[in-house]
């Protein structure tokens, strides 16, 4: 995640040399340096005053990094990707650090169409609230939430969501495989499929139903297909995916809390 969002920062012509990475991973700090020409290191130095913390290390790593850097890091903003991790934690980690916004991204900032949700307990002041909003921006768009409990939610739905749309679609695959199509076809016809769908319903979201029935002609066949989809209860499962995935971030909240 911390490459894509250097990926973006590059792409809006951010300079390399305002970009400071710290990997302990030699290999992919290698990789990093080949590909981005920013600067890496192994662990902190000195951090600047003005510099932001962009914390993208798996939530378990988190607690250790933030106690080895605390002594290090003074006012500097701590803006945290990581699922599950609580403002209140981060902060203690940081012996009492406040400056922190807490975001979920999401894996399709990859490509900088990332849909990033944002929260802080802090009044921050424009200078930074910008900024940060820059470096969300250079990955998508975003938006700012009222209070920190949603962002289990969110991490359930636009954080965890696209590997559900990876898994549909390796699915909507397979099945047009079996029916006779090849491997290239049904990728074409699949994807492609995808990708208009989402263009069309991103503009009539509050009317999906209508969509459907503008598909779903009478007595064809999107009708017999749909009704095998009810029968199955496909909007069943996806509430209980999402409800498991939300209950496992509540859940590493409370685990690091
Ligand atoms: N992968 C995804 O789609 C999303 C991930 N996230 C969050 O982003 C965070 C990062 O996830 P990924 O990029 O998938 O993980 P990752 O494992 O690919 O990246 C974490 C990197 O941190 C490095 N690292 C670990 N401890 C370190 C330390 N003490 N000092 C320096 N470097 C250290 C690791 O070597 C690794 O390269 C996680 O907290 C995850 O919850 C959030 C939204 C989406
Ligand atoms: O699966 C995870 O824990 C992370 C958070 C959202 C997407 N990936």
């Amino acid at each position: 995640m911390a490459a894509a969002i250097i990926g973006g920062l590059l792409n809006k012509n951010y300079s390399p040399a305002l970009i400071r990475v710290i990997e302990s991973d030699s290999k992919k700090r290698l990789v990093i340096e080949n590909k981005f020409k920013v600067s890496s290191m192994a662990e902190f130095k000195k951090i600047d005053k003005d510099e932001i913390i962009v914390l993208a290390v798996k939530p378990q790593q988190a607690e250790s990094l933030l106690k080895s850097i605390s002594t290090e890091i003074s006012e500097q903003l701590i803006l945290s990707i990581a699922a599950g991790i609580q403002i209140e934690s981060i902060g203690k980690w940081a012996r009492g650090h406040k400056n922190i916004v807490r975001s979920m991204p999401n894996v399709c900032a990859q490509i900088q169409l990332g849909i990033t949700a944002l929260f802080t307990k802090e009044v921050l002041d424009t200078k930074t609230k910008l900024a940060v909003e820059e470096i969300v921006s250079a990955i998508g768009e975003f938006i700012w939430l009222d209070d920190e409990s949603k962002m289990d939610a969110v991490t359930a739905i636009s954080g965890s969501g696209p590997a559900y749309i990876f898994y549909f679609l390796n699915a909507f695959i397979e099945s047009a495989i079996e029916l006779g199509l090849s491997r290239n076809e049904a990728e074409k016809l699949c994807g492609k499929t995808l990708l208009g769908s989402s263009h069309l319903a991103l503009d009539q979201l509050n009317d999906l139903q209508n969509l459907i029935l503008s598909v779903a002609s009478k007595g064809g066949t999107t009708e017999e297909g749909l009704k095998q989809l009810e029968s199955y209860k496909l909007n069943e499962m996806l509430l209980k995916a999402t409800r498991a995935a939300y209950e496992k971030s509540k859940k590493i909240g409370l685990e690091f809390n």
